[in-house]
């Protein structure tokens, strides 16, 4: 329990705690369930954005009504196609397949909640996989590590050894953009331990 937090982080997400954690943010959690079915003829930009927004709705619906609430939402795109997260072995390894040699594209957009003030902010990067053999794609699937990420590979895990190239936001990628959400928050007034004394109304 965190009782100095100004954040609530609607989200179920390990890694979105950790790279809070990494810039000294304090929050509670509170996982919130929302539809992330995208809608006929959304384009994925707007999907993203969307689904952030209504994850920061959801926690602030929960809310007290004191804290802030941060949703976020990451999406990978080949050729402009959604790729979620993949919902069996068999998927992750034909995800894997198609993003093998190639390059693609994150999207993950971070929304902010307090009451009727709503912000959306998007980090668009291009990720470059090298090509993968089938037996590296099986082992690999083998992990567990590509099932709860969308695109079915995770930068900050063994999947490293696939990015050949990157061009945009690392913590983007892997699931909270780090510059997006600091200015965010900067907006709402909660600062960070190192940019604490840029924020309006002081305390972080
Ligand atoms: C591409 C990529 C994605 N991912 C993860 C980030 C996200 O957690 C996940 C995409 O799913 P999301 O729906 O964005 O998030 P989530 O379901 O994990 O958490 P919540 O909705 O409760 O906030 O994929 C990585 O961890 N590493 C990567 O390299």
């Amino acid at each position: 329990m965190v009782f100095d937090a100004r954040l609530l982080l609607a989200s179920a997400s390990p890694r979105r705690r950790e790279l809070l954690d990494q810039i000294g943010v304090s929050y509670r959690v509170e996982p919130v369930d929302v539809d992330e079915t995208p809608r006929p003829g959304e384009r994925p930009a707007d999907y993203v954005r969307r689904v952030a927004m209504d994850k920061a709705r959801a926690g602030w619906a929960r809310n007290n009504g004191e804290l802030a609430a941060l949703g976020a939402d990451t999406t990978v795109l080949l050729d402009d196609e959604i790729l979620g997260k993949p919902v069996s072995s068999a998927a992750a390894a034909a995800m894997l397949g198609s993003l093998s040699g190639r390059t693609h594209q994150v999207c993950s957009a971070v929304a902010l909640v307090q009451g009727t003030r709503e912000r959306v902010v998007l980090s668009e990067s291009r990720v470059s996989l090298r090509v993968m053999g089938e037996e590296e794609i099986a082992r690999y699937v083998a992990t567990g590590e590509p099932m709860d990420k969308a695109g079915a590979y995770a930068i900050q895990g063994l999947g490293a050894v696939f990015v050949a190239h990157l061009s945009g936001s690392y913590s983007g990628v892997m699931g909270l953009p780090l510059y997006e959400t600091v200015a965010l928050l900067h907006e709402f007034g909660i600062g960070t331990p190192l940019t604490r004394g840029q924020v309006r109304d002081g305390a972080a």
